[in-house]
Order: structure tokens, then sequence, then C-alpha cells
């Protein structure tokens, strides 16, 4: 499989070296040249089997080229050997025909340690097969930095900074951040909002000399292999509920389009996936363009479901790859206007192709506390504020015919000042992490400049 760029100008790269570039070389996003298919027989022999099984078959197209057989199955098992939860993505009934999938039975309690955790195994096989190391840049709302320091902490060939707005995500998320000690872990709370972090790592990535002078790589949903991880988990979920045979519609609480984006994959893989909803808090961009209002970036403002606190959405470029067509040089155009100008329209065309694909809704912040009280009412069921986003938003598109599955992507423990406001329960760490209050924090502040974020990380990586 080849993967080509959302702009149309980067070269053609195989599966591992896309996945070790990160961010293509003309701005863009790598997806795969083509997106295989599986037929209804094979999504049926899905029932039953081990999520690792799953796993394997779903994605295996599109590694095939880069890991062998046995090289691919041992990074899966070793990826979900140390999950919470025997069936790793459990799914409950909240009421008749909704659904959740629980998605934060990882070593970091959040749905990012699905692809986290294995693209760390695959990292790891590819660089001592190159004899090479590189140094990873990840910009995070509270998530996606945990997950990446759990899955790179204490590897000898990867350095690994992340990039978190100051103040701007949960205590909890903070300090599994800046309690590791492995020493090629470093966390830096940047003066600024999740957006500006994303733009820095953006920016060094397109500046070829630092990137190729610490041989940049990228753990974002940038990196189609973390897109790739998660598709599987629709297909666990689909098959459980009935399909091939039957259709099943997902939420999704989204903030950088990554997971409903691996949704979209799955549908066209031939999961007979009816709605993609994207589910938005009060930063909503998504959900306005989504709505025919045009893509254009208000201000972010801070929320309880911090993760989702988002304008610029990254993968919400590869979705508008294929509403273009596969338009590289329109896709380029409309990225070009966002930078310059804050924003662009879509196109006619585009904005029916997205809409034959994607619903939307938004949830305020009264309506996240209100929804994590009555649900905990309704079925018993404690969600954190992302979740619960999904939730709200899920209910306004129930239809008796087609269960709906909404992604609980993260554990309520993560935002336990928010759950525990709405619901006046405080939900307690697991076991494996009760003292993350009691250890000591490693952590740099540093101002909103490339300059000074680039110079950082000069200094502190090994040669
Ligand atoms: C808990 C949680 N929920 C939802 C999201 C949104 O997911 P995505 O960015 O893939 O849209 C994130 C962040 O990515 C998250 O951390
Ligand atoms: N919500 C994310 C933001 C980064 O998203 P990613 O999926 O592109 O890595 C987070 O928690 O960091």
């Amino acid at each position: 499989m080849k993967y080509i760029s959302t702009r149309g100008q980067a070269p053609e790269l195989s599966f591992e070296d896309a996945m070790l570039t990160g961010l293509a070389r003309d701005g863009g996003l790598y997806v795969p040249a083509h997106i295989p298919t599986l037929s209804a027989e094979e999504i049926a022999g899905f029932a039953g089997k081990p999520y690792e099984e799953v796993a394997f078959h779903v994605m295996w197209p599109y590694v095939s080229g880069s890991f062998s057989e046995e090289e691919f199955k041992g990074a899966i098992a070793r990826a979900y050997a140390d999950f919470g939860h025997a069936a790793l993505a459990p799914l409950k009934q909240l009421a008749g025909n909704h659904f959740l999938l629980e998605l934060f039975h990882g070593p970091t309690l959040a749905f990012k340690d699905f692809a986290m955790q294995l693209i760390g195994q695959l990292f790891q096989t590819a660089l001592k097969r190159r004899g090479d190391r590189v140094t990873i840049v990840g910009a995070t709302s509270g998530d996606t930095g945990s997950a990446a320091i759990e899955a790179f902490r204490g590897l000898d060939a990867v350095d690994v900074f992340i990039l978190y707005p100051h103040g701007r995500v949960s205590e909890v998320q903070r300090r599994q951040m800046t309690t590791p000690n492995e020493p090629n872990v470093h966390a830096l709370a940047v003066d600024g909002d999740f957006d500006d972090c994303q733009a820095a790592v953006k920016d060094m990535f397109n500046d070829f000399d630092f990137r190729d002078s610490v041989h940049l790589a990228g753990v974002n949903s940038i990196n189609f292999a973390r897109v790739l991880a998660q598709v599987v988990y629709y297909f666990t979920a689909a098959v459980s509920l009935g399909a091939p045979h039957r259709k099943v519609s997902f939420t999704v609480p989204t903030g950088n389009f990554g997971d409903i984006f691996a949704g979209y994959i799955a549908r066209q893989m031939g999961l007979p996936i009816e709605q993609l909803v994207v589910a938005t808090n009060q930063n909503d961009i998504l959900h306005r363009c989504l709505s025919g209002e045009g893509y254009f970036k208000g201000e972010t403002m801070p929320s309880i479901s911090p993760s989702m606190d988002i304008q610029v959405s990254s993968n919400f470029e590869r979705a508008l790859f294929y509403a273009y067509d596969q338009d590289g040089a329109a896709v380029a155009q409309l990225m070009d206007e966002l930078k310059q100008g804050g924003g662009f329209n879509v196109s006619q065309g585009a904005m029916q192709a997205l809409a034959e694909i994607y619903t939307s809704g938004r949830a305020s912040e009264e309506e996240t506390l209100a929804t994590i009280k009555s649900e905990l009412a309704a079925s018993g069921e404690l969600l954190c504020p992302h979740g619960a986003v999904g939730v709200k938003v899920a209910k306004e598109h129930l239809h008796e015919s087609v269960p709906m599955v909404t992604l609980a992507t993260a554990h309520p423990a993560k935002f336990p000042a928010a759950v525990e406001d709405a619901s006046g329960v405080f939900p307690p760490l697991p076991p494996r992490m009760a003292d993350l209050y009691e250890r000591s924090e490693r952590v740099t502040r540093i101002t909103n400049d490339l300059g000074a974020i680039e110079d950082h990380i000069r200094k502190h990586t090994k040669p």
C-alpha cells in the first residue's frame, strides 16, 4: 500500500515511511492511495473473535508491505496486553437502541491508548531494524500527550516532547504527563491554547532544517497509523450489534476529527454505518461547518471537556480531501485560506459529499453537566464530560431501527472536578495510578515562540 498527501505535492510513501514521517513535506496529511474493502462474509466472520484478531485483519492490508505477519501480530499482542478490561473495548447498553463503547480501559484511561500503544510497538520495530532514532513532537489538549508519553517512555531510540496548553488540561492529565521521570520524556507547558501547540508542531515539520536535523516524527493523528488503529473498534462494536446484516450508527465526541475519520475509513471498507455523528462542545467550528456556515476559526473557549477545546481540526483536511474528490490542489488552497484568513467556505459539491456521511450536533457546558447527572440516574453510567457531549448529541439522532453507539473516549476519573460538580460523585482513579497526586512533577514552562521551542528541543535531544 502506498500513501499519498492530501495536498498532492509530496512523495508517495510506504506505511512505515509515512508512519515515521508524520506530516507530509507539502504540509498535507498522508492517506492510503486506495481504501481496501472487506466483504460482508469477512466482516461477519469477526463475530465472537478476540479484539486482537479483528485488529490484525482490519489493519493488515494497510501495513503488509512494511511489517511481516509475525512482527505485526506481536506488536498487536504487546500493545493490548496491559488493558484493564478483557474485552478491551466493551459495549454497554444505555437504553433501548443506544449503546456506549467504553474506550478508556488502556493505561492512560483514554481512547488514545488504542493507537498509541500500537504505534509505540511499531516505531520500536521499525527503528531497531533501521538502526535509527527519532525526536517525537506532539501537541495535546491532554490525552494524546499522556498516551504518547506512556507508549514511548524509557525508549532509547526516541526522545518525546509534548506541548500542552498551560492551565488548560485537567490536573490528572497534567500529572500523567509531568510525573514520568524517564529522561527521554519532556513535558512543555506552552503559554497558549491547543491550537497554538498544534500550529507550533506543524511549523516545526515545515521547518525542514530543524525537521531533518533532529529526525522529527509525529504521533498526533496527523499520523495515519493513529487513525488506522482506531478503525478497529468500529468493526468490533458494529459486529457485536449485528453488522454486516444490520446497519449501525456512531456518535463521536470530536475535536481533531481523527476518531470520527477512523469511522469514515471503516465505512469505506464496507462496514454498514448509517450515520456518523460529529459531537462538539462549545468550540463548535465543525458543527457550524457541517451546518453550512463555512469553516471559520473563533476563539477557543476553555470548557469542562478540555480535550475537545480545538478550533483547527487537523483531520478535517482528510475529510475535505475525499469531499473534493481527492483534489490536492483544492485542499491546499483551502488550507492556505485558513492560514492566511482564518477560514474558508466549502463548495456546494463538497458540502453535499460531507452531508452524505456526517451529521453533527453541539452540547453547551450546561447540557454536558446535565447529561452526566441524568445518565447516572437513568443507566447508572458515570460519564466523563467528553462522553457526555457525545451522549447528549446522540440522543438527538436516535432511530428506532438502527442501533446508535456513542464513543466514551475517556474515563471520568480524568476529569473528577467536572464529574463531581455534575453528579455529586467523585470518580476515583484505578488502583494502578492511585498515587498520581503524590508523585513529583517535572515540566518546562515555555512561551509560544517557535524559535524558543525548537532551541529547547535541540538542547534536550540525545545526539
Ligand atoms: C477524551 C477525548 N474525547 C474526544 C476527543 C476528540 O477526538 P478527536 O480529536 O479524534 O476528534 C479527544 C481528543 O482528541 C479526547 O481526548
Ligand atoms: N484531544 C487531543 C488533541 C490532539 O489530538 P490528536 O488525536 O490529533 O493527537 C488530545 O487529547 O491531545
